[in-house]
């Protein structure tokens, strides 16, 4: 079986979380593209989404669900969202598609955090995936500097603009024991918007795309 195929079953399963009338949270990539179109199978059910970049509410919107902005709405039941690698306490690496700083919003304003991925996402130690941490362009040199002092080699990815108008700086050649320390360090750097560790506040439930399945994990 295919990761695609896999990543689809994940999001199938997701679909058992979604109630009634509720405004879903929804992330970006891959896997959540696959909910999206299964969303679209259900939306009469539901009252709307709140997107977490502008790729997402597209696809969103070409399936007539309507997105609202975060402002608009109060606590949201349900966020389904993918990620880069998770840990087996539900710690994740997110940010490959670069919508991190949205996707942590909105993970933030919601009560259940439901991850979909591919069985290849699930790791023992996080790092292996570049840890992607949102920069405001005129800090990222003085960012970067700081990132080497923990350790780390960032690698500003070129070219690539974020939805909020900021940079990328991916951090490769971590090997992650401390998740929830190095997200606060990190954050406390001036000049960086977040990063990709979801770590102080993990996703409630995984679930993972398998040949035989989909199987949902709690953390340990
Ligand atoms: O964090 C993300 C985007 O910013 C994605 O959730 C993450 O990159 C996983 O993507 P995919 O579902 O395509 O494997």
């Amino acid at each position: 079986m295919s990761p695609d195929e896999m990543k689809k079953l994940a999001a199938k399963a997701a679909l058992e979380y979604v109630e009634p009338g509720a405004v879903i949270g929804i992330g970006t990539g891959s896997t959540v593209n696959h909910f999206i179109e299964l969303l679209g199978t259900v939306k009469s059910k539901i009252d709307g989404a709140v997107s977490s970049s502008e790729a997402s509410t597209e696809r969103l919107k070409a399936l007539n669900i309507p997105v609202y902005d975060l402002n608009a709405v109060g606590e949201i039941p349900l966020y389904v969202d993918g990620a880069d690698e998770s840990n087996h306490y539900l710690q994740l690496i997110k940010g490959g598609g670069g919508a991190l700083t949205r996707e942590k919003i909105i993970a933030s304003a919601s009560r259940k955090f439901v991850c979909i991925a591919d069985q290849s996402k699930l790791v023992d130690i996080l790092g292996d995936f570049p840890l992607p941490v949102e920069v405001i362009p005129m800090a990222r040199s003085h960012i970067a500097r700081q990132i080497v002092k923990l350790g780390g080699e960032p690698v500003y990815r070129e070219g690539f603009v974020t939805d909020n108008g900021n940079q990328i700086l991916d951090i490769h050649g971590l090997s992650i024991m401390e998740p929830a320390k190095l997200e606060g360090q990190l954050n406390n750097i001036p000049g960086v918007v977040t990063n990709g560790l979801f770590a102080i506040d993990p996703a409630d439930v995984l679930i993972l795309g398998t040949p035989e399945g989909a199987n949902t994990v709690y953390s340990k």
